[in-house]
């Protein structure tokens, strides 16, 4: 056969490219910690969107020379850059933070081994640490309880998701507990239908999983004739009980990449309502951290105005005169004090910038409660775009 179509040679050059291309990339990501390492001494920003405007122009123009479409080589690098300002920002944050022990992290979190809490977890420390012990637990409540009791260092709590909204029961244990926000971190949740056996949809007659998922998946679920649905306490255990069932009839809903850690395989895959379906977790510790200069911050406030006439609308325009961008506001009911609700506040600013400070000082005296959950370096990572007549 002619050697340039035999699949086996073809094969083993791209696995030595790929492997050349691996090499490059981590090469490429000791240059940029050079870079915080540079940044840390200026004090200047990690993200700099002129000179990622002009990276991305000038791959682009470079990569139609090889025949690359524009999109393509817009979104590798994208990716790239994504990971260059989060390692960044995790080793400022190193920095700013010596105390922190590392290599090693225990984290609690919501389920077991496969549960979107555990991949968030694994996901958080994969830059910032060597090895995870992980804590499985059953609750929200308990999470918080491993974490006070020092039993583990971290826990990860998912607060809100984009399609099902924010998670109540993760705010109300926020309002009892003296523990801070360290960290968040989005991840995509990828809703699919997974068994443990070769089976077919219309063999299904029940499905295991969380709430969360089941209200994420509600169209798809309305869709289907006759089955059964079985809540359960978490998506790992879902997966578990189907594991163990190994029944044609049984289907449990979670992600690909959990589903593999219980040999579980994906029968319908993106079955949620919404295509963009990502949560936001929040990472919460004992002692709140610092939060380096050259990182964008957030910081969450939880505040009670009695029930004063437009005392939030008052605490509200503190921020706005002070400069400070709200990004996220939202009320509970205080448990025991009927009508009167708690606010939870995310700002983007750093608790060290003077102008927060001075609002916390103004909102202060124009509540009854006021208390910083914690500041963290924001985790989002928006792309910067290139202009349509540059693609
Ligand atoms: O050149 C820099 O200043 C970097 O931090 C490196 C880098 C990159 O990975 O190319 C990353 C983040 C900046 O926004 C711009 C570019």
């Amino acid at each position: 056969m002619n050697e340039e179509l035999d699949l086996n040679k073809i094969r083993e050059k791209i696995t030595k490219l790929d492997q050349q291309l691996l090499a490059l990339f981590a090469e490429r990501r000791s240059l940029t910690l050079n870079v915080a390492k540079s940044k840390a001494h200026q004090v200047r920003p990690v993200r700099d969107q002129q000179r990622e405007q002009e990276l991305l122009i000038r791959l682009i123009k470079q990569g139609k020379e090889y025949g690359l479409d524009a999109h393509y080589v817009t979104s590798v690098f994208q990716m790239i850059i994504e990971d260059s300002v989060l390692n960044q920002q995790a080793y400022l944050q190193t920095l700013a933070n010596p105390a922190i022990e590392l290599p090693t992290v225990s984290v609690a979190f919501l389920g077991n081994k496969g549960s979107y809490s555990y991949l968030a977890s694994h996901r958080y420390f994969s830059r910032r640490a060597e090895n995870i012990i992980e804590c499985g637990c059953q609750s929200f409540a308990d999470i918080m309880q491993q974490v006070e009791s020092g039993h583990v260092d971290y826990g990860m709590l998912p607060i809100e998701n984009t399609s099902s909204g924010s998670i109540n029961e993760v705010y109300d244990v926020l309002q009892h507990t003296n523990l801070s926000i360290v960290g968040e971190i989005t991840q995509p949740i990828e809703h699919c239908l997974l068994t443990a056996v070769n089976t077919t949809l219309s063999q299904i007659k029940t499905i295991y999983a969380h709430g969360q998922p089941l209200a994420q998946c509600s169209n798809f679920l309305d869709k289907q004739q006759n089955i059964r649905i079985e809540y359960c306490e978490s998506t790992a255990e879902a997966m578990a009980q189907a594991a163990e069932l190994q029944d044609e009839t049984v289907a449990v809903i979670g992600s690909e990449e959990g589903g593999h850690l219980y040999k579980l395989a994906a029968l319908e895959k993106s079955i949620a309502n919404q295509n963009e379906n990502h949560s936001r977790f929040i990472l919460v510790a004992r002692k709140p951290i610092d939060v380096a200069e050259q990182i964008p911050a957030k910081t969450a406030l939880i505040l009670a105005t009695g029930q004063k006439p437009g005392a939030l609308v008052e605490c509200l325009l503190v921020l706005k005169n002070n400069g400070i961008n709200m990004c996220k506001l939202e009320s509970r009911p205080i448990q025991g004090r009927p009508w009167e609700e708690m606010f939870y506040i995310d700002v983007e600013a750093n608790i060290k910038n003077m102008a927060l400070q001075e609002a916390i000082n103004e909102i202060t005296k124009l509540t009854n409660f006021i208390k910083v959950l914690g500041c963290y370096p924001i985790e989002h990572i928006s792309p910067t775009n290139v202009p349509s007549d540059k693609l």
